[in-house]
């Protein structure tokens, strides 16, 4: 689908509830720009810059970053993409967060993946990750053709240090705590759209549905 103006869409969900995984089947149908804060942050830590340096103890422990780190993180990649359709994932984590995307940008839709935590629990620990390209794998799920090896580069995937049971749970705490409250932020914004599921396979197409018709009705809007 060619895109007519420019489209501005978040992606929210637990962690491991399919965020990345669905936001590389949107890029791929509809062409927008993927932003991930987690990769981002990654990439960081992996070529130690100061940044990556300061946030990679609070990410190990599964506490959020503070909120005008990431804010201004953020933002100032969305300014190299100002002209393209972007889809940001795992920002705004926070109302915080959301108020100063707000303040920048309009959002025109924000996805919202509920998935129960039991079924996240058991993902995350048999998810393997390609920290260049953002890229996941799970055991299960959809394993890698030779194992331990990204598709595509040839490179080593690892387990994120992130993603151990006890983190995870963290995690998930800080998700009820500080990221739920901005789906209600986004609900009174008439922007939400909801899906619920176990199973991406099965979300998936309807979040498709739901994208072809929000983004033709924004397409008309903007003739
Ligand atoms: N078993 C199973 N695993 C899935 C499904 N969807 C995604 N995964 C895997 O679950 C893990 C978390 O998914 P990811 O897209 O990284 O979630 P995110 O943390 O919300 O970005 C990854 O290892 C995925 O490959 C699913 O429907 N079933
Ligand atoms: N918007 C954000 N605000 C604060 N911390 C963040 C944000 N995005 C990512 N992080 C940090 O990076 C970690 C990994 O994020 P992410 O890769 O998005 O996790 P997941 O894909 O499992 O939801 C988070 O647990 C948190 O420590």
């Amino acid at each position: 689908m060619v895109l007519q103006r420019v489209v501005r869409a978040v992606i929210m969900g637990p962690p491991g509830s399919g965020k990345g995984t669905v936001s590389g089947r949107i890029t791929k149908t509809f062409g927008l720009s993927h932003l991930s804060s987690g990769d981002i942050l990654r990439a960081n830590i992996n070529a130690k810059t100061e940044l990556g340096l300061l946030m990679k103890s609070c990410i190990d422990q599964g506490q959020l970053v503070p909120d005008d780190v990431m804010s201004r993180l953020i933002l100032s990649h969305l300014r190299t993409i100002d002209q393209s359709s972007w889809l940001l994932d795992g920002f705004p984590r926070t109302v915080t967060q959301a108020e100063a995307l707000d303040d920048a940008y309009t959002v025109d839709t924000v996805i919202n993946l509920n998935v129960p935590f039991e079924t996240i629990k058991q993902r995350l620990t048999s998810r393997w990750t390609h920290l260049p390209s953002g890229r996941v794998y799970n055991i299960d799920f959809n394993p890698p053709k030779r194992p331990g090896i990204d598709d595509e580069t040839g490179e080593a995937l690892v387990q994120r240090d992130d993603d151990k049971p006890e983190t995870v749970t963290r995690r998930l705490k800080s998700y009820e705590n500080q990221t739920e409250p901005v789906l209600e932020y986004y609900r009174s914004k008439g922007i939400l759209e909801t899906f619920t599921g176990t199973e991406t396979n099965k979300i998936w197409p309807h979040v498709e549905a739901f994208l072809q018709s929000k983004f033709s009705s924004l397409r008309q809007k903007a003739a």
